[in-house]
């Protein structure tokens, strides 16, 4: 069950909702022969994630599935939240850094099996065999409300998690990792997934084979901008996914995935899309950086008085620069990502468009250990240690 009294302070309206939410949604899957409730996974404002278990009755699976389910909390406000993050992870479908979308429903009171016992041995019968996630909207058909049943991103946690554990180890992250995470992550390959449709939500909800790594030149010519911007890049809504050997960019660091489609919306131009999400990005970097700081916006002057929000990584006017470690160009790229100076147009001049983003974190990623002034910290031994204790040590 949801610790409500973990939290600090007393329990607020979402997390009684999510205990309530939770507790119904056990029920549903008490009965159900075809998978079982593991456990919540959180909360926010507005919906509540758990983590389900394929309960393979035949045991003819080698691995039992693991799926997310995504609900409302119902308590009135933002009820519109799921459906516009069902309808953002239908057309994202199919991009290697978004979180893939299996199955979805408007309202699972609808999504009742049909009745009689011939169908219902039949449904067992087949689920046993496959079971697809829509079997779980099935299971849900006593409730009421949208639903989404996602992939689970089985790896590290969210980097929230990551931040917390550095802090209380005193550690911090060498700059190929963190290189790595700015272009893999949301820079590069997410905010490129959000300028165009991934492979698709067709009829046939077959599970996308190979997922596309994105960017900004494999947007197909005749198809318009998405203008899509998430809304909500935060250290939580990003998790660290499991390691992917066979993909060059992964093989040491591990893929970013984001997640929680909830605010996302359309916007007016291309520009104001990309801008809102390398915003975002901007400043999650900036968490990952400074770890003493939880508001991340902090105003400092750059180059002749113009001035970034970049504040809390800027070195300090006098005495220790605590990030001294910090490859100058990334810095470089932060502050100018997160610039305030526009021309009388209102547009801002300093700020990397995407595409430049993509050239200048691909270069970046690239770099050698041999590049930065702490040698030893950024060789693939060292991060594949450090890793391993922040990411996959319990
Ligand atoms: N696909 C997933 N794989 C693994 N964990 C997940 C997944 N989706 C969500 N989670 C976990 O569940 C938590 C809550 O999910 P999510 O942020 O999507 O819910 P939410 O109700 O929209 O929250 P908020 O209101 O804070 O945005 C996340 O912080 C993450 O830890």
């Amino acid at each position: 069950m949801f610790q409500a009294s973990d939290a600090s302070g007393p329990p607020d309206a979402s997390d009684l909702a999510a205990i309530a939410r939770e507790r119904d949604l056990r029920e549903c899957f008490l009965e159900s022969e075809l998978w079982e409730f593991e456990k919540a996974l959180g909360h926010g404002t507005y919906g509540i994630a758990v983590l389900l278990r394929d309960r393979d009755p035949l045991r003819i699976r080698r691995h039992k599935r693991r799926v997310v389910l995504k609900r409302p909390l119902e308590t009135g406000n933002n009820v519109d939240d799921l459906p516009r993050e069902i309808e953002a992870l239908q057309r994202l479908r199919g991009h290697s850094h978004i979180v893939q979308i299996l199955e979805a429903s408007e309202n699972v009171k609808y999504a009742q099996p049909r009745a009689g016992r011939t169908t219902s041995f039949l449904r067992r019968a087949v689920g046993a065999f496959t079971n697809p996630p829509q079997n779980i909207i099935k299971d849900l058909s006593g409730l009421r409300g949208p639903a989404v049943i996602l992939d689970y991103i089985d790896g590290g946690g969210s980097l929230e998690d990551l931040v917390i554990k550095m802090y209380d180890l005193g550690a911090r992250l060498p700059n190929r990792m963190l290189w790595s995470f700015y272009y893999c992550f949301q820079v590069v390959r997410a905010c490129a997934a959000m300028t165009y449709r991934g492979s698709g939500w067709g009829k046939r909800r077959a599970r996308v084979r190979k997922l596309r790594l994105e960017d900004t030149r494999n947007k197909p010519d005749d198809e318009p901008h998405l203008r899509l911007a998430h809304g909500d890049i935060a250290c939580r809504n990003v998790m660290i996914g499991p390691r992917e050997p066979g993909v060059p960019e992964h093989r040491l660091v591990p893929k970013l995935v984001l997640i929680d489609f909830g605010m996302s919306q359309y916007v007016g131009t291309n520009w104001g899309a990309e801008n809102m999400n390398l915003t975002g990005v901007a400043y999650t970097m900036c968490s990952l950086i400074n770890l003493d700081l939880w508001d991340q916006e902090k105003l400092a002057v750059y180059d002749d008085g113009k001035q970034t929000l970049a504040g809390t990584i800027q070195p300090p006017a006098s005495g220790v620069d605590r990030l001294a470690y910090l490859d100058p160009d990334l810095r470089r790229l932060i502050t100018l990502s997160l610039s305030q100076y526009t021309d009388h147009n209102m547009r801002y001049v300093d700020r990397p468009s995407l595409q430049n983003m993509l050239r200048r974190t691909r270069i970046g990623a690239n770099k050698p250990a041999s590049a930065f002034s702490d040698i030893v910290a950024e060789t693939d031994e060292s991060i594949r240690q450090l890793m391993q204790q922040l990411f996959y040590d319990t």
